[in-house]
C-alpha cells in the first residue's frame, strides 16, 4: 500500500519533535551487518571480520589450521603409540631442564606434542581425541579454499559426538576389564571417570545409557521421525529402496525389486563434493532415479506459465500492493498451482542428510557491506522549518484563497524533509472543481517555486498544497539503511526510496513494482537515485541472490560498479567489460537476457513452479535435480542509465527486447530499472511506457514531460536534488531521494570487491547478433530464392570468389538485392560465412557439383 501523505486531521501545525522519527538500529551482534553502527570505541569485532575477510589472512589462517591439525594428528597417534613412556616426561616438564626433557619425550612432535596430547588423549577423550585434528583440518580447508570438502557444522557436531562417545564406551570397556592401567589411554580421563561414577549408580545399566545416548543423538542428527516394522502384509506396492552405499541405485530397479522394508540410510558420501563458486552441488542431490522430476508432472506449457504468472502480477496490481512499506506482502495467485509432490522420504532424506540448499555457502565468508561506509551527516536529521516560517505560509495561503472567494474549515501541516503539505478542509459548498481550475492562479499567487496542489487528495476530499521549505532536510542513506523498516523488511528487493512528506522512511520492493522508469531533467538527482537504488539492493542482498546487468550509455556513471564484477555483476560470455557502453553490445545483452528469460522459463516449467520464489524454495528444498539443469537462479536486476542515447541510436533493436523483458519477465525474477534524461515519447514509447506500472520523476523541465512519464502533471513543479514523485497504481507519492555521495559508494564497492568472490562475472547466455551470420540463416526464405539464384551460384562457383560486388558487377544488380543473393547462396551452403573484410569463401570447387545442388533445391 503506499504511504499516506497526510497525517491525522487537526488545525495544527505539528513540530518536528511531535513527528515519528526513525530510530537508528544498532546492531552490535552483526546479526544483520547492514544495521551495524559505528561506535567511538575501536571494534574489535569488526575488526577481526575485516581481517577474516581480507583474502590473504584467510588464506593464511586456513593453512595455518591445515598444518596444526597435522601436527595434532601425528602428535596423537604418537601419543597412543608411545604414551606411557611420555607420561612422566610431561609431568616432569617443568620441575626439570626443559632442553633434557625435551631429549628424553618419545612424542614424534616432541615435548609440546607430547604435552598436548596427553591432555587430549589422556586426559580427555582417549582415541577419540583423533576427531579434533580432523575439525581443525576442516576449518583451515574452508578457510583455504572457500569451499566446504563436507558440510562443516554438521561433520563438527558429528565428530565432537564421535569424541565423547568413544570415550565413554570405550571408558565402559576398560572399566569393566579392570584394564584401566594398561589401557586407559584408549579411553581417555573423561570417559573413565564418568564410567566410575555411573557404575557406581547403575552397574550394567551404564551400558544402556551409552547405547541411549547414541540413539537420542541418531534420532535429532538424522532427522529420524519413526521407525517402521517390516511389512508382512501381503502388499503388491513396491516401496523405494535408498541406501547410502549406492546413490545412483534408481527408481526404476526399485520398481523392479520390490522391498518389503523401507530402508533409510543417510549418504555421508555424498558430502564430499567439494563446493565451488557457482557450481551447484550435484553430488548432494540424488540421482535422476529418486529425484522428484521423475515424478509426473502435468504439462504446463510456456504460454500457460506465463499466463499464471501474468495472473500473479495483475493480482498484485489490483491488490495496491506494488509499492509496500514495512508490511511484507506473499505473492498471491487465484491461479491454482500444478501439483508437484515427491516423495516425503527421500526429500526427507535428502535434507536430513545434507541441510536445506544454502546458495549463500558460494560465498560463505561474505561479509554484508557495514553501514559505517556510509557518511553520517549529524545535522541532516534536524527539522528545517521555524514557526514564523510556518505561520506565514498558512496566511499567506489563506489570504490567496480567499482572493479567489474560496473559504477554509481548517488547515494542517506536516512538515517533510523537503517540503510542508498544508492540508486544507474547504468551507461547505466551495467545490473542489473550483479548485482545481484555480490550481495555476494559486500557485502563481502564493509566488513560491515548487508549489505543488493537489486537489482534491486521493480519497480525502481535502486539499494539499505542498511548499518547499526554506531549509530543506538532507535525507542520508546512512539515516535510511540503518533504519529498522530497511532493516526488518522482507522484501525480496528491497529499494529504500526516501522519506515521505510524513516523514516516513519509504521502502519498496522491486520485485514487486515489478520494473521501473526513471526520468529527470539533468541535475536533479537522477544519478544519485540509481546509486541509493543498487546501494540498498546491495546492503540486503547476497551475491549468490543478487546479479546486476549495468548499462551505462553516458560511459561515466556507473564505472565506480565495476569492482563488483566478481560479486554481482553479470555480462556476455565474450565482453571484457562488466559494464555496458557499447549500443551494440546493449542490443546483444538485452536479447541475451530474454534468452535467460526463456531458458528460466523452461526451468519453471519442468519444476511445475509459476514464479521464482516458489522454484527456488524448491530448489533449497533438494527437490530439483541440478543434474537436469536446475540450479538456484539470483534475482536479474537490469540498469540502464539512460535510455534516450539508445533509443537514438537502436530505436525498435532496444525497445522491442524492453518491453519483451518487462511484459514477461517478472515471474522469472529479472526486472528493470531505466532511466531517462528525456522523457519525451520518442523515448518513453507507448510500448515501454504500458509496460512499466512504476514511475519515478524527479523534477523535469515542462509538464509535458511530466505528463509523458507519470500522467500527469507536477514533476515539473518539484525542486531538485532529489525531490521526486513516485507514481504507482495510479497513486503519487512525493519523497525525498536520500544523498549518497560517489566516495561513499567507491567505499562500498571496495569493500565488496575486496573480498573473495566468484571466478568470473555471472555468465549470460550467449547471444549471436546479425554480424554474427547464424541469425542471418533463420531470415533466409530458400522457398522464395531469387529469380537470379543459379546465375549468381554458377558466377561465384566459376571465379571462386564469394564477394557481393562481384555478382553486382556482373549481373547488373543493386547492392541489397546482391547482399539477399549471398545470403541465399550462405544457406545453400555455397559460400561460406561472412567474415568480416574479406571475402566469403567458395564451399562448392566445381560446376558439376554446383549443378547437382541446384536440382536438388530446385527438387525440393
Ligand atoms: N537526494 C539528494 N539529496 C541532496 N542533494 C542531492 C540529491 N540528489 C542529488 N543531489 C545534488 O544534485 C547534484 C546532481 O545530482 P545527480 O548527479 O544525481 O543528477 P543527475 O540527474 O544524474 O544529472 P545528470 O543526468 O546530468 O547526470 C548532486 O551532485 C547533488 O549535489
Amino acid at each position: 500500500m503506499a504511504q499516506p501523505t497526510t497525517s491525522p486531521r487537526q488545525n495544527t501545525i505539528r513540530r518536528p519533535a511531535e513527528r515519528n522519527e526513525p530510530r537508528p538500529r544498532v546492531n552490535r551482534d552483526g546479526g544483520s551487518s547492514s544495521g551495524r553502527f559505528k561506535t567511538p570505541s575501536f571494534n574489535w569485532g569488526a575488526a577481526l571480520d575485516r581481517w577474516l575477510t581480507d583474502q590473504r589472512s584467510a588464506l593464511t589462517l586456513g593453512m595455518l589450521l591445515m598444518g596444526l591439525a597435522l601436527g595434532l594428528m601425528v602428535a596423537f597417534i604418537s601419543y597412543i603409540i608411545n604414551g606411557p613412556a611420555d607420561q612422566s616426561v610431561v609431568g616432569a616438564a617443568f620441575s626439570e631442564p626443559l632442553a633434557e626433557t625435551g631429549t628424553e619425550t618419545r612424542n614424534w612432535v616432541g615435548l609440546v606434542g607430547a604435552y598436548v596430547a596427553q591432555a587430549f588423549v589422556f586426559r580427555w577423550f582417549g582415541v577419540g581425541a583423533l576427531a579434533i585434528p580432523v575439525i581443525v583440518f576442516l576449518s583451515g580447508y574452508k578457510l583455504t579454499f572457500g569451499s566446504e570438502l563436507v558440510p562443516l557444522s554438521r561433520a563438527t557436531k558429528a565428530l565432537l559426538f564421535a569424541a565423547v562417545w568413544s570415550s565413554l564406551m570405550l571408558g565402559y570397556i576398560v572399566l569393566v576389564t579392570d584394564s584401566a592401567q594398561t589401557a586407559s589411554v584408549w579411553c581417555g580421563g573423561i570417559g573413565y571417570e564418568v564410567n566410575v561414577a555411573l557404575y557406581s549408580l547403575f552397574g550394567w545399566g551404564n551400558l544402556a545409557f551409552i547405547g541411549f545416548l547414541l540413539f537420542f543423538f541418531v534420532v535429532y542428527f538424522f532427522d529420524v521421525r519413526n521407525i517402521r516394522l517390516p511389512d508382512f502384509s501381503h502388499s503388491t506396492q513396491p516401496r523405494a529402496k535408498i541406501r547410502s552405499d549406492d546413490p545412483l541405485q534408481t527408481y526404476a530397479e526399485s520398481e523392479l525389486e520390490p522391498e518389503a522394508d523401507d530402508e533409510i540410510e543417510p549418504d555421508d558420501e555424498e558430502e564430499h563434493q567439494p563446493f565451488s563458486p557457482q557450481s551447484q552441488p550435484v553430488n548432494s542431490f540424488v540421482s535422476d532415479a529418486v529425484t522428484p522430476d521423475e515424478q509426473p508432472i502435468p504439462a504446463t506449457s510456456l504460454p500457460e506459465v506465463i499466463a499464471q504468472t501474468t495472473g500473479v502480477t495483475l493480482t498484485i496490481k489490483n491488490r495496491d500492493t506494488t509499492i509496500n512499506n514495512g508490511a511484507d506482502t506473499e505473492e498471491l495467485s487465484a491461479v491454482p498451482a500444478p501439483t508437484f509432490e515427491p516423495d516425503p522420504f527421500e526429500e526427507d532424506d535428502l535434507v536430513a542428510t545434507h541441510g536445506l540448499y544454502d546458495p549463500t555457502l558460494d560465498l560463505p565468508q561474505y561479509q554484508y557491506p557495514l553501514s559505517d561506509l556510509l557518511t553520517d551527516y549529524p545535522n541532516s536529521r534536524k527539522a528545517q522549518v521555524s514557526d514564523d516560517e510556518l505561520t506565514a505560509n498558512k496566511e499567506k495561503i489563506e489570504n490567496t484563497l480567499r482572493n479567489f472567494g474560496i473559504e477554509i474549515d481548517s488547515i494542517q501541516a506536516s512538515i517533510g524533509p523537503t517540503v510542508t503539505l498544508y492540508e486544507i478542509i474547504p468551507a461547505k459548498g466551495v467545490r473542489i472543481s473550483k479548485i482545481k481550475s484555480l490550481e495555476d492562479d494559486i500557485a502563481l499567487s502564493l509566488s513560491a517555486l515548487g508549489i505543488r496542489i493537489i486537489a482534491p487528495m486521493p480519497g480525502m476530499g481535502t486539499i494539499g498544497i505542498e511548499v518547499p521549505n526554506k531549509n530543506r532536510e538532507m535525507v542520508s542513506m546512512r539515516s535510511v539503511i540503518t533504519s529498522d523498516v530497511f532493516n526488518n523488511s522482507k522484501f525480496d528487493l528491497p529499494i529504500v526510496l526516501g522519506k515521505t512528506i510524513s516523514n516516513e522512511i519509504y521502502v519498496a520492493d522491486l520485485a514487486k513494482m515489478p520494473h521501473l522508469l526513471m526520468a529527470g531533467a539533468t541535475g536533479q538527482g537522477k544519478s544519485v537515485g540509481l546509486n541509493v537504488l543498487l546501494t540498498s539492493l546491495i546492503y540486503k542482498k547476497h551475491p549468490s541472490q543478487l546479479k546486476l546487468v549495468l548499462v551505462d550509455p553516458k560511459k561515466v556513471e556507473l564505472t565506480l560498479f565495476n569492482k563488483l564484477e566478481r560479486h554481482f555483476l553479470a555480462k556476455l560470455p565474450d565482453s571484457e567489460e562488466p559494464i555496458i557502453t557499447d549500443t551494440k553490445k546493449v542490443v546483444n545483452t538485452l536479447n541475451s537476457l530474454c534468452i535467460e528469460m526463456d531458458n528460466r522459463y523452461n526451468l519453471l516449467k519442468d519444476a511445475g513452479c509459476r514464479n521464482l520464489k516458489e522454484y527456488n524454495a524448491k530448489f533449497v528444498k533438494r527437490r530439483l535435480n541440478p543434474e537436469k539443469g536446475h540450479r538456484f537462479l539470483p534475482y536479474i536486476v537490469l540498469i540502464i542509465d539512460e535510455l534516450a542515447d539508445l533509443m537514438m541510436t537502436a530505436g525498435k533493436e532496444v525497445e522491442q527486447p524492453i518491453a519483451r523483458l518487462a511484459q514477461l519477465a517478472r515471474a522469472i525474477g529479472i526486472h528493470l530499472v531505466v532511466a531517462t534524461q528525456r522523457p519525451s515519447v520518442n523515448v518513453i514509447t507507448g510500448l515501454i511506457k504500458a509496460n512499466f506500472p512504476a514511475r519515478l520523476s524527479f523534477k523535469v523541465t515542462s509538464k509535458i514531460d511530466s505528463r509523458t512519464i507519470l500522467d500527469t502533471g507536477g514533476a515539473e513543479q518539484l525542486v531538485g536534488m532529489g525531490d521526486m514523485l513516485l507514481s504507482s497504481n495510479s497513486d503519487i507519492v512525493r519523497l525525498q531521494c536520500p544523498f549518497v555521495d560517489t566516495n561513499e559508494i567507491e567505499d562500498i564497492c571496495e569493500f565488496v570487491g575486496n573480498q573473495r568472490g566468484y571466478d568470473d562475472a555471472y555468465a549470460l547466455p550467449e547471444f549471436v547478433g546479425d554480424d554474427g551470420g547464424q541469425g542471418d540463416d533463420k531470415d533466409v526464405d530458400m522457398a522464395n530464392r531469387d529469380p537470379m539464384f543459379d546465375e549468381a551460384a554458377r558466377l561465384i562457383v566459376i571465379h571462386q570468389q564469394g564477394s557481393t560486388s562481384l555478382i553486382q558487377r556482373k549481373l547488373k544488380l543493386g547492392y541489397n538485392r546482391a547482399g539477399r543473393l549471398v545470403d541465399q547462396l550462405e544457406a545453400a551452403r555455397i559460400v561460406g560465412a561472412f567474415e568480416g573484410s574479406k571475402a566469403r569463401d567458395v564451399l562448392v570447387q566445381d560446376l558439376q557439383t554446383l549443378e547437382d545442388i541446384l536440382k536438388r533445391l530446385k527438387g525440393e
